[in-house]
């Protein structure tokens, strides 16, 4: 296995799902971690200029999905052919699209104090309509896989954990009740955080405000 080196900042944000994928796998990796203060200090040296940002034996790769799907096929959590892999690809597309969505694609601003907003009415007039435009689609994805709570197959994909850990975030930092209208995504979540080794990281993680 090559060295791994992670870098991000001190919440779960973007860069979380990375790290679910490392203990999704067992696999060691360097958490560097750090807070704003720092940042200026990290920014020259990524390839963007942002995080997430994943070490690979010294080579730096960029952007959350890249990274991802990088995992993904690195610890066999990817589609077994080129059409699955694709498949994938496009929910992983509108994954990302509703992270960088208006309101979804600022909430973790917002819940840092970054973007000065009343957290509770951020949430209920920006992020909820985004949920309400994205979360049918990864719903119908789920429905035609089936009732086992995954979007291709019968196994854990880099995709379920992205889609698990994006969703998620509404219910733990949102409203608990923001996803009752999608019981497939539900059962996603639900399946994705009782795997034993996201189960175990997650039971011993510190909590943070994003
Ligand atoms: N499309 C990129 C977006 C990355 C991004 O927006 N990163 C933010 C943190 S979540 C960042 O690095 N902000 C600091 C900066 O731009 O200086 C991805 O998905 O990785």
């Amino acid at each position: 296995m090559p060295h791994f080196k992670f870098y991000y900042f001190d919440v779960r944000g973007r860069g979380e799902v990375i790290r679910l994928l490392f203990h999704l796998a067992d696999e060691k990796f360097e958490d560097e971690r750090f807070g704003m203060e720092q940042w200026a200090s990290y920014k020259p040296e990524m390839p963007l200029g942002q995080v997430p940002v994943l070490e690979v034996d010294g080579v730096k790769i960029s952007q959350t999905t890249a990274i991802a799907r990088y995992l993904g096929h690195q610890f066999h959590r990817a589609g077994t052919n080129a059409v699955d892999c694709a498949r994938l690809d496009m929910i992983a597309e509108v994954i990302q699209e509703f992270m960088s969505s208006e309101g979804m694609g600022k909430f973790s601003r917002v819940l840092l104090g970054m973007i000065q907003a009343n957290k509770e009415q951020f949430f209920k007039e920006k992020v909820l309509p985004d949920i309400e435009k994205y979360a049918p689609l990864i719903e119908k994805f789920l429905l035609e896989n089936g009732n086992n709570g995954l979007l291709l197959g019968d196994r854990e994909t880099w995709v379920d954990v992205f889609a698990a850990e994006s969703f998620s975030k509404v219910i733990d930092y949102g409203s608990p009740d923001a996803l009752d209208a999608y019981p497939h995504i539900l059962a996603l979540i639900n399946r994705i955080f009782n795997h034993p080794n996201i189960k175990k990281y997650v039971a011993g993680r510190k909590s943070t405000p994003a």
